[in-house]
């Protein structure tokens, strides 16, 4: 009985294929190393470099592996660079997935979970935001993503497929260990710009926006910890192994932090100073983005422990305190060779 990750050398693929192995999971992965790195996966963990929506590759992984379970994160996950290639972005993120389901479907495998995004809901009428809200999304990335959702419902239904939809909302830190963090160059999450500026790789962080009506006029956003968002796939699968119902949960904490309150947070943890500069709002950004998390707290089992964002800011530094040693090392490596 083996789970197929695709995407699985990414930022939140591989700490879960970390969090599976750590299980006693049999894993194999698919991943075209396109953003991911083969060298953040477990030894052990068979990876086949290749794109998730070829069937050809997909056949032959599952005719040489006993596939019960599949596990979809592989994507293009940039919002704005969605606005400039939508076409890129609905063949990666939809018929990516679609082909994967073709043969899902074919070869029997009855088990789904996939990674959808807090994006579908777009400007929310209500905070926090439960499932049954409305899904407005405001970038061919949100929408490729829900028409992805709507796509595995109905495939679902019609051949007996179970499946969890997971919306995740800002995932952040890394691992508590530091062996894994998010390693994608030109990042633009909010916690790893504030990281990378208290490491000194940048000369400031810029707020982008600090007039919107919250309490110190910067937008909220709710924090997972990567490691908890690993556990709660490994929660979604026994909840589909015990025969639990398809459905489409929200994956945050239900806690909303301003920009500046996070980026106060890494300074605390850092104990580092840097320049922090107030510039005009970012098009296309969501006020106030916060999980109502009482469907998944009531249907998986799933016990987050890094519900904290000191914590979060903390594993993100320690993460990226050793990436850029490791990158600099290389660079005086290459420079002296
Ligand atoms: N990071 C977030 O805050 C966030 C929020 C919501 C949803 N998500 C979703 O979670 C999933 C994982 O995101 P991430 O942050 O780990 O990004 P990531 O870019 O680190 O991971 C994506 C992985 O998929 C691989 N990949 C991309 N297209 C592929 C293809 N066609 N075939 C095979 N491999 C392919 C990449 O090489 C990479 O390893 C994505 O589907 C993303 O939309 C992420
Ligand atoms: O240098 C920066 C970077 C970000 N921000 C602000 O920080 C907040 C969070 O921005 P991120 O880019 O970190 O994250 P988003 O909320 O825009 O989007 C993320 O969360 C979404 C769900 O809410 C989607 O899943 C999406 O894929 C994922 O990137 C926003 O108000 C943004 O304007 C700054 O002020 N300065």
């Amino acid at each position: 009985m083996t789970v197929l990750v695709t995407g699985g050398a990414g930022y939140i693929g591989s700490h879960t294929v970390l969090a599976l192995a750590e299980a006693g999971e049999d894993v194999v992965v698919i991943d075209d190393l396109s953003t991911g790195f083969s060298a953040y996966l477990p030894e052990g963990v068979p990876l086949f470099i290749g794109d998730a929506g070829d069937e050809n590759l997909l056949e032959g992984v599952i005719a040489q592996h006993n596939i019960e379970s599949i596990i979809h994160f592989a994507g293009s996950v940039v919002v704005p660079d969605s606005m400039r290639d939508p076409l890129g972005y609905y063949r990666n993120n939809f018929t990516t997935a679609r082909n994967l389901l073709n043969v899902a479907v074919k070869r029997g495998i009855g088990r789904f979970i996939f990674s959808s995004t807090a994006a579908v809901y777009g400007n929310p009428d209500q905070v926090p935001v439960p499932e049954h809200a409305p899904t407005r999304p405001l970038s061919p990335y949100g929408s490729s993503k829900l028409m992805t959702e709507i796509m595995l419902h109905d495939v679902a239904a019609a051949y007996g497929m179970q499946y969890v939809t997971l919306r995740y909302f800002n995932v952040a830190g890394a691992d508590p260990q530091a062996r894994i963090g998010l390693a994608t160059v030109g990042a633009t999450h909010l916690l790893k710009i504030a990281v990378e500026a208290a490491t000194g790789q940048r000369a400031k962080i810029d707020v982008f926006g600090t007039d919107y009506p919250t309490p110190d006029g910067s937008c909220i956003r709710d924090f997972i910890h990567v490691t908890d968002l690993s556990q709660a796939h490994r929660s979604a699968l026994a909840y589909l192994r015990n025969g639990g119902a398809s459905t489409t949960l929200n994956c945050g904490y239900g806690r909303g932090y301003s920009v500046l309150e996070t980026i106060d947070a890494v300074r605390r943890v850092s104990g580092r100073s840097f320049a922090v500069q107030y510039a005009p709002r970012r098009p296309g950004d969501i006020m106030t983005m916060v999980a109502d998390t009482s469907r998944i707290r009531g249907l998986l089992d799933w016990k987050p422990q890094y519900d904290d964002l000191e914590t979060i800011a903390a594993h993100a530094l320690a993460w990226e305190d050793k990436l850029f040693h490791e990158r600099h090392g290389e660079l005086r490596h290459a420079a002296s060779a």
